[in-house]
């Protein structure tokens, strides 16, 4: 078994720095690359931002719905890149937000977080709607292979706050990252644990306000919103204070953008990692 995810992305992050790139493949960007809007345009799209950014990012994130949206061709196309970046040594983040009962819970894990699935990346994202326990398969999927995964938490879009801020002292949002932070106790020994969370680097003060401890959770911080979203690399350090160490600012359309010209990509992402 590889050492477990958080340990090798924390050892990314301190080699390459704290960002990681999103691949999304938007029709609005593969019209704009000159690429069609299909999994032959999917294909090329994620092998160009795989080429352009894996030296330099410490991971990849592809957005798991744009993949999904060509139907099993799609799939296939994501497949592909996941395959490719592992033997790229990249390491990846597929962006699926899944979340069912904990009997379903197991297919999920299966797909993305167990040896021999053609969908097996190193790390998943995960919604706990339905309670950060009904998670534990994937949790244990993630301990077995030494994968990873990232519970939602307080995520990047002004409508999260309707649920994820309710409590106040006691939030949602709060008592998913207590229930990660004891989660990472099986990681005491690793730089970081593989339990992380997502927080939006677009949130401002709410971490405050809701009394969050990020430090605490010894577990890395997936934070969307860089770029395309509005937060500034300047915002990161505000927004998570303390727990900066632990945060992988992510961006996808910012640095997207900038493609399809692989030089173009690259001067793009090194940009990104000069303000972090
Ligand atoms: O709270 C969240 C959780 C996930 N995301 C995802 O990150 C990228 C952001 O893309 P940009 O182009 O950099 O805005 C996208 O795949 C989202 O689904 C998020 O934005 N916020």
């Amino acid at each position: 078994m590889p050492s477990p995810f958080g340990a090798r992305l924390a050892a990314a992050m301190l080699a390459r720095g704290p960002l990681c790139v999103g691949i999304d493949p938007h029709p609005g960007l593969l019209a704009a690359w000159g690429l069609d809007d299909s999994a032959a345009g999917l294909r090329t799209f994620s092998q160009t931002v795989l080429e352009a950014v894996g030296p330099l990012a410490a991971a990849i994130k592809p957005q798991v719905a744009l993949y999904e949206r060509h139907g099993s061709a799609g799939i296939a196309a994501l497949e592909e890149l996941l395959g490719a970046a592992a033997r790229a040594g990249v390491l990846t983040i597929a962006d699926a937000k899944r979340g069912d009962i904990g009997s379903t819970m197991a297919g999920y894990a299966d797909a993305w977080l167990r040896d021999g699935s053609a969908l097996a990346a190193d790390s998943v994202t995960l919604s706990p709607y339905l309670g950060f326990e009904s998670l534990r398969p994937a949790l244990d999927a993630a301990a077995d292979t030494g994968r990873g995964v990232f519970v939602l938490a307080l995520t990047s879009n002004p409508e999260g706050a309707s649920v994820q801020h309710v409590g106040g002292a006691d939030s949602v949002a709060r008592r998913i990252a207590l229930a990660a932070a004891a989660e990472n106790q099986r990681y005491a020994d690793a730089a970081l644990g593989s339990v992380g969370l997502v927080v939006g680097a677009t949130v401002g003060t709410a971490l405050a306000e809701l009394g969050l401890d990020l430090a605490a959770v010894h577990g890395p911080i997936l934070a969307p919103g860089l770029g395309a979203q509005g937060a500034t690399p300047a915002d990161i350090r505000t927004t998570f204070g303390a727990a900066y160490p632990a945060v992988l600012a992510t961006s996808s359309r910012g640095i997207l953008r900038a493609g399809p010209d692989v030089a173009a990509l690259r001067q793009a992402t090194a940009e990104t990692l000069q303000g972090l």
